[in-house]
C-alpha cells in the first residue's frame, strides 16, 4: 500500500510541474476535453446495455418494426461512439506531444544548466543513459500516465452507471440454485466483487515482478544500444586496433544480458498471459452461468439476460481493471522509478554545485588576475590531489605549466572552469572575464564547418569573410572556402587540423583567458611555434595558460609552473625561468 502510495506521490510530482507550466492552458484543455470524451463513451456503452435488452426482446418476440427501429438506433449511438473514439485518440495524441515538448524541453534544459550533465557522469551511475531517459522514458511515461489514468476513470464512471443497473438486474433475475430461488440483494454485484478480488490478487501475485524485471530491460536495451554508439564514434581506431573481435565480443555480452533479461520477462508474461486470458474467457461465460437458472426457469426474457450479461461484464471489467492492465503498470512503475532517478541524479548533481565543501568560484572587481586561494583539489572519492595556495595568473602573462602525468593539471583547468566541485578553497575570476579552455582534441558538433569554428558562439556572430581570413591564417586554407559543408568533422579532420581549428576558434572569440591542454601537442615543432606566435600577435592582452611537455613551449611563455610532489599531493611551483621570448 505504502508502494502504491509512493509510486502515486512519484507520478504526480512528475506529472504535475506540466499542467501548471506556462502551456497549462492548452494542457489542461486538452486533458478536460479527453476526459469528457471518455465520459461521452461510457454513457453511449450505458445506452448500448440497455439497447440489448430491447433489440433481444424483438428479436424473440419476432417484432419486425421494433427490430427495424433498434437497427437503426444502433447505427446513430454507434455513429456517435466513432466520431467520439475519434476525437478522443486525436486531441490524446495532442495532448501527448505537448506534454512530451514541454518535459523533453525541461528535462533538457535542467540537464545541460551550468555542467550538469558533467556531474551527473562525476558522481558515477546514478542515472545511466539519460539519452534514453529524456527520449522512450519521457514519451512511455505520457502515452501511459494518460491511457492508465483514463482507463482507470473510466472503470470507476463505469462501475458507478452500471452499478445500479446490474443491481436492480439481481432483483429482476434472483439466484436459482437447483431448483431454488434465493433473495439476495445485489447479488450480481457482489459476485463480480469477488471474482474481480480473486483475480487481482491473483495477478499480482503472479505478476508483482514484472516490474524489475522490466526495469531492467529497458536499461540493458539502453546499454547495448550505448555501446553500439560508442564502437561507431570509435571506429577508426577500432579498425587501426583490429579491436572488432574484442568489440564483437563486448556486443555479444551486452544483448547477451537483454536476451537472457528478455527470456525471463518472456517466462513471467507467459504466466501472467495464461493467468489474464483465462480469467477473461471465464468472464465471457460467468454471468450467463450465473443467471441462466433463471431465464430456464422463465423468471426473466433473452433480452433481460443479454442485458444482465453485458451490465455484469462492464461491472466486473471495471473492477478487474487491474487484471487488465497488469502488463502495462509494470511498465509504467519502471518508466516512473526510472524518470524519478533522472530527476535525482540531475538534483544531485547541482546539489554539488552548491554545497558548501566544494571550490568556489568567485567574481572579483576590476579586471585582474585568476587567483587560487587556498585551493585543495580532491579526487571524487575525497583524495588530495594538488594544492595551491595564493596563486595567481597574471593578466596578459602567458605562462607555461609542467608537470607529471596524473598530476592534476588538467583538473586544475576543470575547477578553474567551474566544472570540479570536489576539494576546497576559491578560484577568483575577474567579473565579466572571459575564460576559454582548448583540449587536445577540441569538441566540433556535427554540423556545418562554419558553426564547428565559431562553437559555442553562434555563425551569424561572425562573418563568413573573418572566418575563412581566421582559418587560413592557421594554416587551414583548404578549409575556407567549405564553410557550409556538413560533416562530422571531430572525425573527418586529422587531430592536428582540429586543434588548428581550435586555435581558430581562440581567435575569433579573443578570451581574456586562454587555457590551452596539450591543445598544440599533435602538430610539429613549427606548427606549433607558428601558432604561438600567432597567438601573441592577435591577443596580445589575452592571459595565456598553456599545459605542455615541449621545452620548445618555452620560448613563448614568460612563466613556468611546474606541479611537484609534495608529501600525498602535488603543489604549484614557479620554476626558474629557462628563456623568455
Ligand atoms: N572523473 C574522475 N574520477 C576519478 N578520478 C579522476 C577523474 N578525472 C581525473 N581523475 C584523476 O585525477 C588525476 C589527475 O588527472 P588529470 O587529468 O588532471 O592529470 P594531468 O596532470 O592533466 O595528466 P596528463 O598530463 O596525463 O594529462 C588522475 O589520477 C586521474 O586519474
Amino acid at each position: 500500500m505504502n508502494n502504491i502510495r509512493s509510486t502515486l506521490a512519484t507520478v504526480w510530482r512528475i506529472a504535475s510541474p506540466y499542467f501548471n507550466s506556462e502551456d497549462k492552458w492548452a494542457g489542461r484543455g486538452l486533458l478536460a476535453a479527453v476526459i469528457a470524451i471518455e465520459l461521452a463513451i461510457v454513457g453511449i456503452n450505458v445506452l448500448i446495455t440497455q439497447w440489448n435488452n430491447r433489440f433481444y426482446n424483438a428479436l424473440q418476440e419476432r417484432n419486425w418494426d421494433s427490430f427495424v427501429s433498434e437497427i437503426i438506433y444502433f447505427c446513430v449511438v454507434v455513429a456517435f461512439f466513432i466520431l467520439l473514439a475519434v476525437y478522443q485518440l486525436y486531441l490524446n495524441q495532442w495532448l501527448q506531444i505537448r506534454w512530451r515538448q514541454w518535459m523533453t524541453t525541461h528535462y533538457l534544459g535542467d540537464w545541460l544548466h551550468q555542467a550538469n550533465h558533467y556531474r551527473m557522469q562525476l558522481q558515477g551511475d546514478a542515472a545511466d543513459n539519460p539519452d534514453q531517459r529524456m527520449t522512450d522514458d519521457v514519451k512511455l511515461f505520457v502515452d501511459r500516465t494518460l491511457t492508465l489514468g483514463l482507463g482507470l476513470l473510466s472503470s470507476v464512471v463505469t462501475l458507478a452507471s452500471f452499478l445500479t443497473l446490474l443491481w436492480g438486474l439481481s432483483n429482476e433475475a434472483p439466484l436459482h440454485l437447483f431448483g431454488t430461488e434465493y433473495s439476495i440483494p445485489g447479488y450480481l454485484v457482489w459476485c463480480a466483487l469477488i471474482y474481480s478480488v480473486l483475480g487481482t490478487v491473483l495477478t499480482h501475485l503472479i505478476g508483482w515482478p514484472l516490474v524489475g524485471i522490466d526495469f531492467k530491460q529497458q536499461q540493458y536495451e539502453a546499454d547495448f544500444r550505448f555501446n553500439l554508439v560508442r564502437v561507431r564514434e570509435n571506429s577508426e581506431q577500432i579498425a587501426l586496433l583490429q579491436g572488432e573481435p574484442a568489440e564483437r565480443e563486448r556486443l555479444r555480452v551486452r544483448f547477451g544480458r537483454v536476451v537472457e533479461n528478455w527470456i525471463a520477462l518472456m517466462n513471467r508474461t507467459k504466466k501472467i498471459t495464461a493467468f489474464t486470458a483465462s480469467y477473461n474467457q471465464a468472464s465471457v461465460i460467468f454471468p450467463y452461468v450465473l443467471v441462466a437458472p433463471a431465464y430456464f426457469a422463465q423468471k426473466i426474457q433473452l433480452g433481460g439476460m443479454m442485458q444482465t450479461a453485458s451490465a455484469f461484464s462492464n461491472v466486473q471489467g471495471a473492477f478487474s481493471y487491474f487484471v487488465s492492465i497488469y502488463r502495462q503498470l509494470a511498465e509504467w512503475q519502471a518508466v516512473v522509478n526510472r524518470l524519478d532517478g533522472f530527476e535525482a541524479g540531475i538534483a544531485a548533481a547541482s546539489n554539488l554545485a552548491k554545497r558548501d565543501d566544494r571550490i568556489h568560484v568567485t567574481a572579483t572587481p576590476g579586471d585582474g588576475a585568476v587567483s587560487l586561494e587556498n585551493l585543495v583539489l580532491r579526487l571524487p572519492d575525497g583524495t588530495p590531489l594538488l594544492n595551491a595556495d595564493r596563486f595567481g595568473f597574471r593578466k596578459g602573462e602567458r605562462t607555461l605549466m609542467t608537470g607529471p602525468s596524473g598530476a592534476g593539471k588538467s583538473t586544475l583547468f576543470r575547477a578553474i572552469a567551474g566544472i570540479w566541485p570536489f576539494g576546497d578553497g576559491a578560484v577568483e575570476i575577474p567579473a565579466n572575464a572571459s575564460l576559454m579552455m582548448l583540449p587536445q582534441r577540441p569538441y566540433l558538433p556535427i554540423g556545418s564547418l562554419h558553426d564547428a569554428v565559431v562553437y559555442p558562439g553562434e555563425a551569424r556572430q561572425f562573418d563568413a569573410g573573418r572566418v575563412r581570413e581566421v582559418l587560413t591564417a592557421v594554416g587551414l586554407p583548404q578549409l575556407a572556402s567549405r564553410l557550409e559543408e556538413q560533416a562530422h568533422w571531430n572525425r573527418m579532420l586529422s587531430l592536428g587540423e582540429q586543434q588548428r581549428l581550435g586555435i581558430a576558434r581562440a581567435l575569433l572569440h579573443a578570451p581574456q583567458f586562454l587555457f590551452l591542454d596539450e591543445a598544440t601537442a599533435s602538430l610539429d615543432e613549427p606548427a606549433e611555434a607558428a601558432l604561438y606566435r600567432l597567438i601573441a600577435e592577435r591577443l596580445p592582452g589575452t592571459t595565456v595558460v598553456s599545459i605542455g611537455h615541449r621545452s620548445t613551449l618555452d620560448t613563448f611563455h614568460q612563466r613556468n609552473v611546474t606541479l611537484v610532489r609534495d608529501g600525498d599531493r602535488f603543489i604549484l611551483r614557479d620554476a626558474v625561468k629557462v628563456a623568455a621570448s
